[in-house]
């Protein structure tokens, strides 16, 4: 396919993160909604869907002002440095609970790069994707909102909290969009906790009849289609929403990890799948004695403890009145598929969700 040339009838839009589980689609989808998409992602493989017509692949490295700059001049020059929206995606994160420099490095002082390369450019929006975790939990029978606080118990969250301030206080002119985004899920899986405690349960690992907390707590998730569709509308409803604005993005009410244990247990075994209750002293002991033995590979880590008691649901009222946005996909029904998959093709199912199986 050949490089797009400029496309004055197509607003322009640069996405960060093109490559990602996020970013692809939403590539894809502006692009089949009349914009002229400019993909943002680190050199080499994967790359973003540049076999559409109207998206082109950018090398940005935001780790590097040259690279950023370089990147955003490309564009300035295809463009004449009129934007209709930068939806910015391109984020570090593990699920270790470690610091990494790479916080820092990529997802703030990143942003900040290309906030500061974008100033020469008019553009109507810049959006964030940041996440959920960022707000403390709620009791069990009430719902988050965008104006209660905010807590971050490890690196990445905390990541996302100094992202949003420093877009909101670094950059006060720009006309931003934090779009916290609850734990994306696809029919494969992909959502980390939910994929592991799949595994544990299919491999009828022992570990997988405890848990350290309430299990009545859950987690809100999001089909990654819906999240798409909720960045796609963000987009296109640029001019009505005001400049620092928050929308949560996520199913309202979780499955409790009970709901889970017992559904996971039902579809792949035919029966409920028993949950014992560990106190937390001994739950971090055994984390920390699996994860020595797995050479620092395990994926429950003690610093997951403390958070068992966690629970997330989501009041998305201003989804809804924002961008008119609310979830086409539920968890509960999503379930099926994934066990479907895993049970027709366990390797397959372990690749795709970045496991060893
Ligand atoms: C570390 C790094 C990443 N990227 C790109 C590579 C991928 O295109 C993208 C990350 O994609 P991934 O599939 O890992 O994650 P997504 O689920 O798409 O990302 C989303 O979830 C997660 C949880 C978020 O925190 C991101 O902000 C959010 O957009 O960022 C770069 O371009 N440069 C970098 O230095």
């Amino acid at each position: 396919m050949s490089e797009p040339s400029n496309q004055p009838d197509r607003p322009a839009i640069i996405v960060t993160g093109s490559t990602g589980l996020l970013g692809y689609p939403v590539c894809i989808k502006l692009a089949d909604a009349g914009y002229q998409v400019f993909g943002f992602d680190r050199v080499g493989l994967p790359e973003p869907p540049k076999h559409h017509a109207y998206v082109r692949d950018i090398e940005c490295d935001l780790t590097d002002s040259v690279s950023v700059r370089a990147a955003v001049d490309q564009v300035h020059q295809l463009t004449g440095g009129k934007l209709a929206s930068v939806v910015h995606m391109a984020a570090y994160y593990d699920f270790s609970g470690a610091d990494s420099s790479l916080y820092e490095k990529v997802t703030i002082n990143g942003t900040d790069r290309l906030l500061n390369a974008l100033e020469s450019f008019d553009f109507e929006q810049f959006i964030f994707t940041s996440t959920m975790l960022i707000h403390e939990p709620c009791e069990i029978g009430e719902r988050i909102s965008e104006d209660d606080p905010l807590e971050a118990k490890w690196p990445y969250p905390q990541s996302k909290i100094e992202t949003e301030r420093l877009i909101c206080e670094g950059h006060p002119g720009v006309r931003s969009v934090f779009l916290r985004i609850s734990g994306v899920y696809t029919d494969y899986g992909q959502q980390p906790t939910i994929v592991q405690q799949m595994k544990r349960i299919y491999e009828k690992d022992f570990q997988g009849h405890f848990f350290p907390g309430d299990t009545r707590v859950g987690q809100s998730a999001v089909h990654v289609d819906d999240a798409v569709d909720a960045i796609i509308r963000t987009v296109e409803r640029r001019d009505a929403i005001p400049p620092k604005t928050a929308i949560l993005i996520g199913e309202p009410d979780p499955l409790s990890y009970e709901e889970l244990q017992s559904m996971i247990g039902q579809q792949q075994h035919g029966k409920d799948w028993a949950t014992h209750f560990v106190p937390k002293p001994l739950a971090k002991v055994g984390a920390a004695v699996v994860d020595a033995v797995q050479g620092g590979d395990a994926f429950i880590k003690p610093f997951m403890v403390d958070m068992a008691d966690d629970h997330y649901a989501l009041d998305i009222s201003r989804a809804k009145e924002l961008i008119d946005w609310t979830p086409q996909h539920q968890l509960s029904t999503t379930l099926p598929k994934m066990t479907n998959l895993l049970k027709s093709d366990p390797d397959q199912w372990c690749r795709k969700n970045g496991l060893s199986g």
